[in-house]
């Protein structure tokens, strides 16, 4: 048995070998002549899975340890009789991270969010835990997305120009999908700027394609939109520089990169081929995460408003910053950047003191995830 697996995937190694030959392989540089007498395959979103990949090929069972599956024609597996999966919600906890820390740069260095309107479009495990985290700093939350809406009766669907019009924030999660009658491949275009509401903050940390990047620079420039945060890009790694140095944040695809994420994907990985092979390993996790030298914070005890205790709690943890810094310093280094990624560890693994005496403070906490002392 021969499983031929991305050389990017953290704690894989020496997991599958008592039961397959493994061949680790850079996920770009995966091709036919690796695969072709390989049984399963595992990737993250660097390898294209399709026809030109696989045709002919031994492969029975292709795995992406992440949440998009953009990068693999699922109908052509489906079509040639291949499983398939990949890790539904395993790095929604660090999207969640990243969109708050974003939060705390705009109370910090912005405007107050509190009392402010918070769009998100496409409310899966990302957008639902986003959603939370614009209650924790006291936004009104809209929430638009069509496909749940069709299926669940109590959903709360807001039209998506009614949203724009309404938003003071509007941030992206929905998957990448160029078909169908929810095709998402720039839902930010042309006609949907011009629903903006002036001065609004845009965040997309989906997929680059799901906004046009012309309209963006675009929608900039005429103060549409006042400030753009962009995790995701067109053409990734090839990205725009005249674009990078027009936003307020810039960070090279990393919004999902905790240690938490990583290890939930792999994990999903390993069981899934597990299952498909018959090895004992279909409960299998990661067995120790690393951490960070101090985990525990103390919420600060200066007077000030409550969404600034909240956002200085937030970047202890993960400062979005500091990868904007590393990107804008070296454009053209995407990929290195993605690939040398320091250990970073989502709310829940954290422990927040000093919180007590204040409910309101807490409850914020709690919504973000944080274990409160
Ligand atoms: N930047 C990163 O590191 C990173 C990390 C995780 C996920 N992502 C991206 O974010 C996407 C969302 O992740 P998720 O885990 O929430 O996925 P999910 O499948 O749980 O949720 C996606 C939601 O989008 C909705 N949707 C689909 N089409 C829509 C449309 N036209 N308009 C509005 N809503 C629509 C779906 O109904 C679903 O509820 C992923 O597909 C991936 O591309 C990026
Ligand atoms: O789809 C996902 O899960 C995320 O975009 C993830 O961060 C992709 O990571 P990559 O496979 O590009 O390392």
């Amino acid at each position: 048995m021969l499983i031929v697996a991305d050389d990017k995937i953290p704690f894989l190694k020496g997991v599958l070998e008592p039961y397959a030959r493994v061949v680790y392989i850079p996920g770009i540089d995966i091709g036919p002549e690796d695969v072709k007498e390989a049984d399963g395959l595992i990737i993250r979103t660097r390898t294209k899975v399709d026809k030109s990949l696989l045709e002919g090929s031994n492969v029975k069972a292709v795995v992406s340890s992440t949440i998009g599956t953009d990068h693999m024609d699922l109908p052509w597996l489906e079509e040639n009789g291949i499983a398939w999966a990949n890790a539904p919600g395993c790095n929604s906890g660090s999207v969640k991270q990243y969109v708050a820390s974003v939060f705390a740069a705009l109370e910090m260095d912005y405007f107050p969010l509190r009392g402010k309107t918070l769009g998100v479009v496409g409310v899966g495990n990302v957008g639902s835990k986003v959603a939370k985290v614009g209650e924790a700093f006291g936004m009104k939350v809209l929430l638009n997305d069509p496909p749940r809406a069709a299926v669940e009766t109590d959903f709360r669907n807001v039209d998506l120009n009614v949203l724009l019009q309404m938003s003071d924030v509007v941030t992206f999660h929905v998957p990448l999908t160029r078909d169908g009658m929810y095709a998402t491949e720039y839902l930010l275009n042309d006609t949907t700027l011009m629903m903006m509401k002036r001065g609004s903050v845009l965040i997309n940390s989906s997929r680059g394609e799901v906004v046009e990047q012309r309209v963006l620079m675009k929608g900039i420039s005429s103060g549409l939109i006042d400030r753009a945060i962009l995790d995701v890009w067109e053409h990734e790694p090839d990205i725009s520089v005249e674009l990078l140095e027009r936003l307020m944040i810039g960070t090279p695809h990393v919004a999902g990169y905790s240690v938490d994420g990583k290890a939930n994907g792999t994990a999903a990985a390993v069981q899934f081929m597990s299952r498909q092979f018959g090895f004992d390993l279909d409960n299998w996790q990661p067995s120790e995460l690393p951490v960070l030298d101090d985990m525990s914070l103390i919420v600060s005890d200066v007077d000030e408003r409550l969404n600034l205790k909240l956002a200085k709690a937030v970047i202890s943890t993960y400062d979005v910053k500091d990868d904007a810094i590393r990107l804008v310093e070296d454009p053209g280094n995407f990929e290195t950047i993605r690939g040398n990624y320091p250990v970073r560890r989502e709310f829940p693994a954290w422990t927040i003191s000093g919180a007590k005496e204040n409910p309101e403070l807490k409850k914020s906490l709690s919504l973000l995830g944080f274990k409160i002392q």
